[in-house]
């Protein structure tokens, strides 16, 4: 599934996002299957706002933005929880974990969402691989900002997709444990011959991009 950006721009940034040139803003942008894409920006310019209307969290926005033949103003209700369910997954720059909720409960009910994808042992792989095997069992809202990063990850990579969106996913990760996140990420995208988005402030060689944007 393609995803399709037809002049696109977000209304209460319209007047200053036409100031400057984007890759992504108020032009045609074609996100092929499968492709790995950067986008780069400094902080407060938009990758949030993007990443909510790929999300179709907002649409306050002029143009129009397709995933595959599904217009997302048009979408059904239905369609959309399908959609997100088998085909986009995505971990938001603020994690969005339920909070009294263990670590591993915030996973599982991802996992179980659709039919699984994976069985539940595969939980404790990715956190063993990711280093936060010890506080699966601990509420959320007490695991660190990188702790919440990570389970976040997890809980993303739960579910099929044909695309992965996510918002500054490593901000809280040292580099050590970055890579680690990095290389899981990158499996499980390849396995699924899935595509990603991803935002990030500065240029970083994570991944081997076949796009990199600047919004
Ligand atoms: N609904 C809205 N009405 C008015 N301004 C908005 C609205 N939504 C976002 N903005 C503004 O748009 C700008 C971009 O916000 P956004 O969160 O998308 O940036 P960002 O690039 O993700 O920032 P950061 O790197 O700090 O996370 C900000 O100045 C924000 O205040």
């Amino acid at each position: 599934m393609d995803i399709v950006m037809q002049q696109v721009l977000p209304l209460p940034l319209k007047d200053k996002l036409l100031k400057k040139p984007s890759d992504v803003w108020n032009t045609s942008r074609v996100f092929g299957q499968g492709k790995w894409i950067k986008i780069k920006a400094p902080s407060g310019t938009g990758k949030t706002t993007l990443v909510h209307m790929l999300y179709r969290l907002r649409h306050d926005y002029e143009g129009r933005i397709s995933w595959g033949d599904h217009l997302l103003t048009s979408i059904t209700a239905a369609g959309l929880a399908s959609l997100r369910q088998q085909k986009i997954s995505i971990v938001f720059q603020d994690l969005r974990l339920f909070p009294h909720l263990t670590a591993r409960e915030n996973i599982e009910l991802k996992r179980v969402l659709q039919t699984p994808y994976y069985n539940t042992e595969m939980i404790d792989e990715m956190a063993e691989e990711l280093g936060i095997t010890h506080i699966l069992h601990q509420r959320a809202g007490l695991c660190s900002y990188g702790e919440q990063q990570r389970v976040a990850i997890i809980r993303s990579l739960m579910q099929p997709f044909e695309w992965l969106i996510m918002d500054e996913p490593f901000s809280h990760l040292d580099r050590a444990n970055t890579a680690k996140a990095v290389a899981l990420i990158a499996r499980e995208c390849s396995k699924r011959k899935a595509g990603m988005v991803i935002t990030d402030l500065d240029e970083d060689q994570h991944f081997a991009y076949t796009d990199e944007l600047t919004l």
